[in-house]
């Protein structure tokens, strides 16, 4: 498994897998500023909705790297990443933990701040990796052995810090002798599925089969898909999910063709407080995305675009949520709330152990 990133402690920077460049390159370049990690979670070169969170908590001890920087620089910094991204609710996650930090520690000398950050961005990145292998546990016992399933955009280790969200059944599954086999959607327009997803499962000695967005019903159709998987950027209390543009047409096609769709995210992808799909926001990317990808012009001068980066499947479509706390089933207001009560009692009653 490839991280996203490593903190490199010598340097006190983070080496950064840019993301961009795969699947023909497997470049590492060196972020040592807020501003650059900032700069790195728009342009994609990190991303995937934990993958994000983690590397905004890391960006954040960044702050600290110039030795004239105090926490006026942290909460600048906290800002600064803030305004990346909207959709994925692991970012703002992840920055409220480190924000938490900030406050307690703001009167502290400057070494122990840093030093309280980079443990908090630590935890994050290894409470994920954690998270990832209980989604792959969790996931095998929804897809048995010799399934074919398809999945959508990116969801491995270079969107997470381990195994993966959606993903992580097929690479657990591999460990452990489960043969699944993946149908694997290009993931139009920044081709996450072909680029990311292709390279990992070929990696991880997956069987895999890459077909263009559109096909997805053709397959389906011919009955050659036994579960759909998918992860999420933000789970909101009814259960409705945002995730990858493209998802909702694939929850609707496996509906319709009688194919249990499932949803597989780390708790830290809930949002228990956004009340539907409908408060969730979309973000929109540029337009260029589409009209001059990866360098090429396919499309007219002026034509009017519209780019959605993500969609909202409804909860209504959603066979199961499979979360690293265990397999949510419908009504999901009931399942989150629960869920959330149990997640709120652990934080009032610290384990001893
Ligand atoms: C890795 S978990 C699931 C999502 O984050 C993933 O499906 C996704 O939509 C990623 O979008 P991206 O725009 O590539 O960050």
């Amino acid at each position: 498994m490839i991280p996203p990133l490593q903190w490199n402690d010598e340097a006190f920077r983070v080496d950064l897998l840019d993301q961009t460049r795969l699947p023909v390159e497997e470049r590492w370049i060196p972020i040592e500023t807020p501003e650059q990690m900032a700069e790195a979670i728009r342009k994609l070169r990190v991303r995937g909705a934990p993958a994000i969170g983690i590397a905004a908590a890391y960006g954040v001890v960044l702050a600290l790297r110039d030795p004239g920087a105090g926490p006026d620089a942290v909460q600048q910094a906290l800002e600064q990443l803030r305004q990346t991204r909207p959709t994925a609710v692991n970012l703002f996650g992840a920055l409220q933990r480190m924000e938490a930090v900030l406050k307690a520690y703001w009167q502290a000398d400057r070494e122990t701040l840093k030093a309280q950050l980079l443990a908090e961005a630590r935890a994050i990145e290894a409470e994920d990796r954690e998270a990832g292998r209980r989604l792959g546990a969790y996931g095998l016992e929804l897809l048995k052995d010799g399934m074919r399933v398809l999945t959508h955009c990116h969801t491995g280790g270079v969107a997470t810090s381990g195994y993966g969200t959606a993903l992580a059944p097929f690479i657990l599954g591999k460990e452990r002798g489960v043969r699944l086999e993946a149908w694997v959607d290009e993931t139009r327009p920044l081709l996450q599925g072909s680029r990311i997803t292709a390279w990992e499962l070929l990696k991880a000695g997956v069987p895999a089969t890459l077909i263009t967005d559109s096909m997805a019903a053709h397959v389906m159709q011919q009955g050659w898909v036994d579960a759909v998987i998918v992860g999420a950027d933000r789970i909101a209390a009814n259960g409705d999910v945002a995730n990858k543009i493209g998802t909702y047409g694939l929850a609707v096609l496996a509906r319709a063709h009688n194919i249990p769709f499932y949803v597989s995210a780390p708790v830290s992808t809930i949002d228990f407080e956004t009340p539907s799909g409908q408060a969730i926001v979309i973000e929109e990317r540029d337009p260029r995305e589409i009209t001059h990808g990866f360098g090429r012009q396919t499309a007219p001068d002026g034509i009017r675009v519209y780019n959605p980066a993500f969609d909202v499947t409804p909860a209504a479509l959603i066979t199961a949520i499979i979360t690293d706390r265990g397999i949510l089933r419908p009504p999901y207001p009931e399942a989150l709330a629960a869920l959330r009560a149990q997640l709120e009692a652990e934080i009032s009653t610290p384990s001893t152990t």
